[in-house]
C-alpha cells in the first residue's frame, strides 16, 4: 500500500502575551512520521523512535493516531492506516511536542487521500489530539506547526485563525533544559481571571505585537512581548527564569518568555548573530544551575508540516 513520509516542526505558543491564541513555527527541531493506507479499518502505530518507550503505542492515547483516526471518521474512509512515528522533540517541553505528531500525521494522511482537506480543515482534528495529550483543544501549537508562520488564533468557537506577515530578520532563540513540565500540571496553576487592569496591559500587547509584526517596529515588538496573565505565575516553576531573562535581555533580546507552557524559554532577536549570542547567555545560566540545555535558533518557519516523500 502507499507510504508517505511528512515532518512537522516545534512551535512557541502564547509568545509572552498572547495566552493561548498566539504561536509560530521554527526551523528546528521537527517530528517525522511514515503513514502508510491499510486495507482494514482504524489506525496502528507500528513503531515509535526517540521517545524511550515513553509514549503510549495505542492510536488512541497517541496524538498522531488521534488525529488520523478523527480525519478518516471525517472522511468517511473505508481504509485504515499504520503510522511509524520518528520523536525529535523533547516530550513535555513546551515546544509543542504533542502538536508536531499530530501535524506531521495529518499532512500525511491528507496527501495518501489526494488532500481532499485545506491545512485549515484538519486543524479540528489536531486540536482533538491536543485534548487527549493535555486536557485542553488549545489551536497555539497546532496552527503555527500545520500552517506554519506566526499565527493569531482569533477565536475558538467558531475557529477563526489568520496568518501574521513577520519581518524576515526576526529570530527566534529557544533554549530547552533538560526537564519536563506537562502542559496539563502548568494549566492547572491558573487562575481563574484576572483583574481588568491585567486585561488592559495584556490586550495592549497583543494589538501591539501584531502592529509591530506587520509594520515591522522592532521598538515595538520589544515593548510589547511581556505577559502579565501567565509568565507571573507559571516563571517559578522554571528554575532561573528571571536571571536568565533578564540575561538575554542584557545580551540585546527584543523580549524573552515562557514558551508554551515551558520549561522552555524563547527569546526574539532581530538579528541571527545576537539570537546566537542570547542563546549563550541563556545557557550559561543554566549550566551555573547544573541543568543540561539545548539551544535552537532559527528564523519563523514560514512552511509549517511538509511532505517529505510520497
Ligand atoms: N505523539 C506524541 N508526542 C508527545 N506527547 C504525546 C504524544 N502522544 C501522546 N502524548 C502525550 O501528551 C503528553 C505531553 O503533552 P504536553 O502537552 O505535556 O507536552 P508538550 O506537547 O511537549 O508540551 P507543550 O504543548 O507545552 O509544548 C504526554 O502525556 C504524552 O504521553
Ligand atoms: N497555550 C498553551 C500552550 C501549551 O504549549 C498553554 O500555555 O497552556
Amino acid at each position: 500500500m502507499k507510504s508517505v513520509k511528512a515532518s512537522a516542526p516545534a512551535t512557541v505558543a502564547n509568545v509572552s502575551c498572547g495566552f493561548d491564541i498566539f504561536g509560530f513555527a521554527v526551523e528546528a527541531p521537527a517530528d517525522e512520521v511514515i503513514v502508510t493506507l491499510t486495507d482494514n479499518p482504524g489506525v496502528t502505530i507500528s513503531k515509535i523512535v526517540g521517545d524511550d518507550g515513553r509514549l503510549p503505542r495505542e492510536a488512541e492515547k497517541n496524538t498522531s493516531g488521534v488525529a488520523v483516526l478523527e480525519f478518516l471518521k471525517a472522511i468517511d474512509s473505508k481504509l485504515g492506516a499504520n503510522i511509524e512515528l520518528y520523536k525529535h522533540l523533547p516530550l513535555g517541553s513546551g515546544m509543542g511536542s504533542s502538536a508536531a505528531s499530530s501535524a506531521a500525521a495529518l499532512v500525511a494522511i491528507n496527501e495518501l487521500h489526494g488532500n481532499p482537506l485545506t491545512r485549515e480543515q484538519l486543524l479540528p482534528f489536531a486540536m482533538e489530539s491536543e485534548r487527549i495529550a493535555c486536557g485542553s483543544a488549545h489551536a497555539d501549537n497546532v496552527a503555527p506547526s500545520l500552517l506554519g508562520g506566526f499565527v493569531l488564533i482569533r477565536g475558538y468557537a467558531p475557529l477563526d485563525v489568520a496568518s501574521i506577515p513577520t519581518p524576515a530578520e526576526l529570530y527566534c532563540t529557544l533554549v530547552h533544559p533538560h526537564l519536563e513540565l506537562k502542559t496539563e500540571d502548568s494549566r492547572r496553576v491558573l487562575k481563574p481571571s484576572i483583574p481588568i487592569k491585567d486585561a488592559i496591559t495584556q490586550w495592549g500587547n497583543i494589538a501591539g505585537m501584531v502592529v509591530g509584526l506587520m509594520k515591522p517596529d522592532y521598538g515595538l515588538i520589544q515593548r510589547s512581548l511581556h505577559d502579565v496573565v501567565a509568565e507571573p505565575i507559571r516563571s517559578v516553576l522554571i528554575p532561573g527564569f528571571h536571571k536568565i531573562k533578564e540575561e538575554a535581555m542584557q545580551a540585546g533580546a527584543l523580549g524573552c518568555g515562557i514558551s508554551g507552557s515551558g520549561p522552555t524559554i524563547f527569546a526574539l532577536s532581530s538579528e541571527r548573530a545576537v539570537a546566537e549570542r542570547v542563546g549563550k547567555a541563556m545557557q550559561q545560566q543554566f549550566d551555573l544551575l547544573k541543568l543540561k540545555s539545548d539551544v535552537f535558533v532559527s528564523r519563523i518557519n514560514g512552511e509549517g508540516a511538509k511532505i517529505l516523500s510520497a
